[in-house]
């Protein structure tokens, strides 16, 4: 028999109760752990997110180069540090869900998809050059309704998540086993109709911020 190895949330039952949230788990994956949530975040808080990142979207960039690339041909911006209440409030609520401080987490990111655009399969760990406190999970936040397309796609694991909004997919990748890992392997689906808005939160093995 093989034992599962730890996972860094704990899981029990059907719902996650934050200081200020009562969080709905409609999926899983065991290993490795994947969670589809909903009401991570409420309508007000999705729109809310959308209206303070419209003016500040730039075209996405990818790795340390900084090169526009075709594996992400969305547009991003990031959140500074709990800038104001509502990133506060969703930093101080994504950490407790996800188990891990905020002093961890890098900086709120938000990506915007026209149609036609996507983000290619990847995975959010670095994987070259020596890798100091490396990243060990996300939470990515659908914050609209798309029309059609858009899914987060596992194809490791065959595994489509719809977007909705206030609804999020979790997963973490801190396995010992590197080949559990490499499950998490993930893509945003090309949004075929409509436009896509997502907040994904990224957290660190050790401290990452120093405020
Ligand atoms: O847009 C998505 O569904 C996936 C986003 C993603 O993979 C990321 O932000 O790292
Ligand atoms: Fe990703």
């Amino acid at each position: 028999m093989t034992v599962k190895e730890q996972t860094i949330m704990n899981v029990v039952g059907n719902k996650i109760h934050t200081s200020d949230q009562e969080i709905t788990i409609v999926g899983k994956i065991d290993e490795p752990l994947i969670l589809i949530l909903d009401n991570v975040l409420s309508a007000m808080e999705c729109e809310a997110l959308i209206d303070l990142a419209k003016s500040r979207l730039q075209r996405a960039k990818i790795g340390s180069t900084h090169l526009e690339s075709d594996v992400r041909t969305n547009s991003s911006m990031f959140f500074e540090e709990s800038e104001n209440e509502l990133v506060l409030k969703v930093e101080t609520r994504v950490s407790e869900l996800m188990g891990i401080p905020v002093s961890h987490a890098e900086p709120l990111q938000i990506l915007h998809y026209k149609a036609g655009d996507q983000y290619k399969p990847h995975y959010d760990y670095f994987t070259t050059g020596q890798v100091v406190n490396n990243r060990i999970s996300t939470l990515v936040m659908y914050l609209n309704d798309v029309e059609e397309g858009g899914e987060t796609y596992f194809p490791s694991l065959r595994l489509s998540v719809m977007p909705k909004r206030g609804r999020a997919v979790y997963f973490e990748y801190f396995y010992n086993d590197n080949l559990l890992n490499e499950l998490t392997l993930h893509a945003g689906n090309p949004v075929t109709v409509g436009e896509k808005w997502v907040a994904t939160q990224w957290m660190r093995r050790q401290r990452h911020r120093y405020l």
